[in-house]
């Protein structure tokens, strides 16, 4: 399956300059979806993940169904003042702003080994904001797995020491 195909590159979205990569061609084709998560789900199986954790709102779209796909726990990362009982926070900037994540404390187990999946790695604000949020609950991050890699922003470099996995790259 050639993935990157099945990507739409939009110039100038959301502002100018950034090439935006929409997912939305990928996830509306179903033998790609299916396939797409089953990788993850390979990554996931392989490491012996606990649960899967994703960050809102395109993590939901991979992290959610790969926990169904191995029948584990889902764990929302989600934007400021969503998440309706105790939280920790913690603040990131991206390729085009800053923004600020939250967990419920009682989302994780000290021990339990998690695997974090998002949509995209850009220059790594959210993912790494996203692992420490888990780590800070005494999660083990023991992977990580995106659909994409702009490989350009360099935010692999911020998760030196991770087992870090990605579909696609540009
Ligand atoms: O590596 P980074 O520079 O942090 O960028 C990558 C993040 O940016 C996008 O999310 P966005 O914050 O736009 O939110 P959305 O998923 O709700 O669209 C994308 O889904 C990643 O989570
Ligand atoms: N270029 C990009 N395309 C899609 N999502 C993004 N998130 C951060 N940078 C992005």
């Amino acid at each position: 399956m050639d993935f990157k195909d099945k990507i739409r590159v939009i110039p100038d979205f959301p502002s100018p300059g950034i090439r935006f990569k929409d997912i939305t061609t990928l996830l509306k084709d179903g033998p790609a979806f299916r396939a797409a998560i089953e990788q993850f789900k390979d990554f996931a199986v392989e490491r012996r993940a606990d649960i899967i954790a994703g960050p809102e709102s395109r993590g939901f779209l991979l992290a959610a169904p790969m926990a169904y796909a191995m029948e584990k726990g889902f764990v929302p990362i989600r934007k400021p003042g969503k998440l309706p009982h105790e939280t920790i926070s913690q603040d990131y900037s991206l390729e085009y702003g800053k923004d600020s994540l939250e967990i419920h404390t009682d989302a994780i187990q000290p021990g339990q080994r998690v695997i974090i999946a998002d949509d995209l790695l850009a220059t790594g604000g959210t993912i790494g904001s996203t692992i420490q949020l888990v780590e800070k609950l005494g999660g083990i991050v023991v992977g990580v797995c995106f659909l994409i890699e702009l490989t350009y922003l360099n935010g692999r470099e911020k998760l030196q020491g991770y087992d870090v996995f990605s579909l696609i790259q540009y």
